[in-house]
């Protein structure tokens, strides 16, 4: 079979997600779902059944189906590419398995600054990620202009978290020693992740990426000062490099931030050259407009819990949520991903309602 390369895209038909993270009038306002490609999904659970997660991750036909899946089944407005953002700290040259009931694992995590020795110096990205561009690459073709395709990363600390951590934790109190007890081997870890970032979303936008996510989902377990000083500029050299490079090509790709419970980082955040600012459920809309000024496109922020209420009352929350933020420049979204036990019939009253009750609002403007 042939093998298209990251040109002659078919004709993108829906913009409406992309209209409204550049602050543009949109007739209805965009949907999707964090993890909207995950376990909640029999087709998914199918698919993944008795198979190794990153095999999964690096077989770019089966990235493509898991993406094009929730598609098939609701009305999304964008699609996010089926990967996870551990293939970096994968591509540094750390080994990360996927435990089953345990979630990632790193069996030799980082414990000491001189550990971080282990990791490549110069990380050949196309070699190292070259199947995630492969994995953009073809489901840009087979989602045949469908909706624009969101690709994606971890930031720096929200991965040297996992890289010293070993895994997933409550209390991150061995990723946060390395802050107090050794900041600055702690931001030599953080450059080696941005280089590397910076690079692999590059990569992603050249395999045909339509927009950029990065998810800092341990921003929540910082407060603000440590935030400023060992996550922020890191946020930040990533947009403005990654916005650099795009323009010396004469392109033009929306980035979203997500900095999970990063509420006192908000204003920010709106300041940090991301066109979108993406919210969990504790910020109230209405508030996230004021402390961003109209500065940025926000999405969010439904509470992922909100789906297991009666179809109505989703009805209900997503109108109050669409009238805290208004239509313009917001896309809707959960504050956080789905679960695997959420019933799809919710997730499809969800983007039904999204797009019933803002094309309501919008022609009553
Ligand atoms: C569906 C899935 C993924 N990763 C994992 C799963 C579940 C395991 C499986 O299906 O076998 C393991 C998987 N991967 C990770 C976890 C969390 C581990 C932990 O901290 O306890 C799990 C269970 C790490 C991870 N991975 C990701 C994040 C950032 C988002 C967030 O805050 O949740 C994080 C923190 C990103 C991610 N991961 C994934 C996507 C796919 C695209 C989509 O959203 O549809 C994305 C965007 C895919």
């Amino acid at each position: 079979t042939e093998v298209k390369g990251p040109a002659n895209f078919p004709q993108l038909q829906n913009d409406t997600f992309l209209r409204a993270a550049r602050g543009e009038e949109t007739e209805h306002v965009p949907v999707w779902c964090m993890r909207q490609a995950g376990r909640y999904l029999p087709e998914f659970r199918e698919s993944r059944a008795g198979k190794d997660f990153f095999e999964t991750c690096q077989t770019p036909a089966a990235c493509c189906e898991l993406t094009l899946q929730p598609l098939r089944r609701f009305p999304f407005d964008a699609a996010i590419i089926f990967s996870d953002i551990l293939v970096v700290p994968q591509a540094m040259g750390m080994d990360v398995q996927m435990v089953a009931g345990k979630g990632p694992t790193f069996p030799e995590p980082l414990k000491e600054p001189e550990d971080l020795q282990r990791l490549r110096v110069k990380v050949d990205v196309g070699k190292e990620l070259g199947y995630v561009f492969k994995a953009i690459t073809l489901t840009r073709h087979k989602i045949e202009g469908k909706v624009p395709l969101i690709g994606f990363t971890g930031a720096p600390w929200t991965l040297m978290s996992y890289m010293i951590e070993g895994g997933g934790s409550n209390t991150h109190s061995k990723a946060k020693r390395w802050l107090y007890r050794h900041p600055e081997a702690s931001h030599m870890l953080l450059r080696m992740l941005t280089d590397v970032i910076v690079e692999y979303l590059l990569g992603q936008v050249a395999a045909g990426a339509q927009a950029l996510q990065v998810f800092e989902s341990h921003a929540g377990i910082l407060g603000p000062v440590e935030f400023k000083e060992f996550a922020l500029p890191y946020l930040r050299d990533i947009a403005r490099r990654v916005k650099d490079k795009l323009k010396e090509a004469g392109q033009d790709v929306p980035m979203i931030v997500f900095a999970k419970d990063g509420h006192y980082a908000l204003e920010d955040l709106s300041q940090s050259h991301y066109e979108v600012v993406g919210l969990d459920w504790t910020i109230d809309p209405q508030s996230a407009r004021e402390r961003t000024g109209g500065k940025v496109s926000l999405q969010g922020n439904m509470d992922p819990c909100a789906l297991y209420a009666p179809k109505e009352r989703i009805s209900d929350i997503v109108k109050k949520m669409l009238e805290g933020f208004g239509t313009r420049a917001y896309i809707a979204n959960l504050g956080h991903g789905l679960y695997p036990d959420m019933d799809p019939e919710s997730v499809g009253a969800f983007v039904e309602a999204v797009h019933t009750h803002s094309r309501q609002m919008i022609k009553q403007k």
